[in-house]
């Protein structure tokens, strides 16, 4: 009886990476976006490379899979949109008519923004795992996915997919403050357990820019992401400032590369683009 259990259980693995790999396939690169600790950024930074990358002529594909707090449908003006069935699983929110930028979120599925998803670790795992399998994205040169902060149950049901298809690696986010570094050190460690490569690490909040006459005043103390990154052996991608007009750009879907050509977040995510695609 265990046997059998057993052999069923085996042939449903198979089963489910075949439909993985079938479902990626078409993805020419997949980066996931980590964090140590909430609200240090991932969120914006995930969208903006994404956007990023459109700018940059890619067809870009962005999966949200923070389910206790998924802010990408808010962060590009996408919420109250429908997530469609169709026979291969679900169909991803497309924010333009050329299909150049694929979203997909729990956030979707929510009848409400404020509802919470309270559901225990098993339904959780088996959600993501059904949306790494799920989404019918079409041919994409970048997937990228914003995970939930930490390095919880999520994570390691998005480690073990990604063991199943080609996975780029981890861009980790930080912010300059000691704290963040420490929970960022840790993502470091984790990211190696687990065997996904770090791309690099980019230091968000890394002082402010001033509104009025766009000096960059460091505020808290800058260098960690790039101490950080010395000590691990793993590239600095750059510095994102505080910059209220890269906040005010959440909720509107544009692109600070479109929108703030000249800032100093653009130049960034100019060289994080450059350096991802090479
Ligand atoms: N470089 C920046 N300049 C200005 N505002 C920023 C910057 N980065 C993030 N923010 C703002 O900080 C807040 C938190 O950002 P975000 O939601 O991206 O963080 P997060 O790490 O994804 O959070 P969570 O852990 O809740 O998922 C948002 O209001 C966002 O607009
Ligand atoms: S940085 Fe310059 S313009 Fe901005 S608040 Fe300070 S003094 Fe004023």
């Amino acid at each position: 009886m265990c046997e059998v259990f057993f052999v069923l259980v085996q042939i449903l693995l198979f089963f489910a990476e075949i439909l993985n790999q079938k479902m990626l396939d078409k993805v020419k690169h997949i980066i996931l976006v980590l964090s140590g600790k909430g609200g240090v950024g991932k969120s914006t930074v995930s969208t903006q490379l994404a956007l990023a990358l459109r700018e940059s002529g890619f067809k870009v594909g962005l999966l949200d899979i923070d389910l206790c707090g998924p802010s990408v449908p808010y962060i590009l003006g996408l919420e109250g949109q429908d997530v469609h069935q169709c026979d291969e699983g679900w169909v991803p929110v497309y924010v333009d008519s050329e299909k150049s930028l694929a979203v997909m979120s729990i956030g979707f599925l929510l009848k409400n923004r404020d509802d919470p998803v309270v559901w225990r670790g098993p339904k959780k795992t088996a959600m993501i795992r059904q949306f790494l399998t799920d989404v019918h994205w079409d041919e994409l040169d970048f997937l990228v996915i914003d995970t939930p902060p930490g390095t919880s149950d999520e994570h390691i049901t998005v480690m073990e997919c990604m063991k199943e298809v080609k996975c780029d690696g981890a861009v980790l986010v930080t912010t300059p403050q000691e704290v963040a570094v420490d929970d960022v050190r840790k993502e470091v460690t984790f990211c190696r357990k687990t065997g996904i490569k770090i791309l690099g690490i980019v230091e968000n909040m890394s002082g402010f820019v001033c509104p009025h006459c766009s000096d960059c005043t460091n505020i808290f103390s800058t260098g960690g992401g790039s101490a950080l990154a010395e000590m691990a052996k793993v590239p600095f991608l750059g510095t994102l400032p505080i910059d209220p007009r890269v906040g005010d750009l959440a909720g509107t879907g544009k692109s600070c590369l479109k929108e703030l050509p000249d800032s100093p977040t653009s130049t960034t995510f100019r060289e994080i683009v450059s350096i991802l695609s090479k």
